[in-house]
């Protein structure tokens, strides 16, 4: 290859580049090759790298091989990054791709999430039915996600759920299959899986009275922080609103001090320079919630702290006992 083909990388990656290919590690997960293709594609295209210079490396995740159990149960978002982590920090991987919604808030030191890619649809998709109004009386909803449990159980208390875990396709058979009568899955991984719903009625509930779950449709890279190369080589993908938004949501799920039990939808949008935080935290029975909205510099990592306290202050005990506030 020519050497023009290399001109403005970032500093060490051309040496690289003559021993190996860049390694980009993500699950096994339909979903997760597909976003790791998207991550793989951008970086290609702002660097000018040739396809062989940019290779996929899949592990398979905990969190995708144990799908009889919430994974509440068995070591929560962990059971998505671990096994990324060890090939990352073990230098078999360059750069790890993960989504966001997936990653815990508190990451190894050595780590650094260093890009995010232009964010998705972040709204839920209702399969099933066209409205949540409209699912039948003492309906069985399909999820295994606390906040959608309780956000369904706020608006319709008769409805029961029933566990529905494994990826995309993997719930949506079970709908089909009739194991309930309705699910919601995120937009943003039915539409990077070109999912068509074939039969299925569908509808995409409005994130302004419908909040998603923290980071939802937010894909991320991970470097290790001392890599500068890859550090600036992934740095020069990053989407500013998307990495600005999601950093916001995960450092009020961090002030927050939520595990996976409980029940957070939140959304961070740019509103001109400024950014607007709206979160909401559920009762596990969805009987209770309390709503809040923040507005605060990009980056103030004190705007979203400030309402996690808010928050739990209105709160009632039924919601303060799922949190363990920083
Ligand atoms: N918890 C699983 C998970 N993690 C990320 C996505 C979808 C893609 C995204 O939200 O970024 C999903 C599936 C779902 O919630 O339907």
């Amino acid at each position: 290859m020519g050497n023009e083909t290399h001109a403005g990388l970032p500093e060490g990656i051309a040496e690289i580049l003559e021993q190996r290919p860049i390694r980009l590690g993500t699950r096994a997960s339909p979903l997760a090759m597909a976003q790791a293709r998207m991550t793989a594609a951008a970086l290609r295209e702002r660097w000018g790298l040739t396809e062989d210079q940019v290779e996929l490396s899949p592990v398979v995740a905990s969190g995708d091989r144990i799908t009889d159990r919430p994974l509440a149960d068995v070591g929560g978002k962990a059971l998505w990054t671990r096994e990324l982590d060890w090939s990352l920090g073990g230098g078999a991987i360059d750069l790890s791709v993960h989504s966001m919604k997936d990653v815990e808030t508190v990451r190894p030191d050595a780590f650094h999430i260093a890009a995010m890619l232009p964010r998705a649809d972040v709204r839920d998709v209702l399969l099933g039915a066209t409205s949540i109004e409209a699912l039948p009386q003492g309906a069985r909803f399909g999820t295994s996600s606390p906040r959608r449990a309780a956000q369904i159980r706020s608006i319709r208390p008769d409805i029961t759920t029933v566990l529905f875990r494994g990826n995309v396709a993997t719930r949506i058979g079970k709908l089909q299959a009739g194991e309930a009568d309705a699910t919601l899955l995120a937009a943003a991984g039915l539409d990077r899986l070109g999912e068509t719903l074939d039969g299925l009625v569908s509808a995409r509930l409005d994130s302004d009275t419908w909040l998603p779950a923290p980071s939802q449709g937010a894909v991320g890279v991970e470097v290790r922080a001392d890599d500068a190369p890859m550090r600036a080589l992934i740095g020069g993908i990053d989407n500013a609103p998307t990495s600005i938004c999601v950093r916001a949501e995960r450092a009020l799920l961090f002030a927050l001090g939520g595990d996976c039990h409980s029940a957070v939808a939140a959304l961070a949008r740019m509103d001109g320079e400024t950014v607007h935080l709206r979160a909401m935290l559920y009762s596990e029975d969805g009987a209770e919630h309390v709503a809040g909205e923040a507005r605060f510099a990009p980056g103030d990592a004190q705007g979203p702290a400030s309402l996690a306290a808010e928050l739990l202050a209105r709160a009632p005990e039924t919601i303060t006992r799922l949190f363990n506030p920083a």
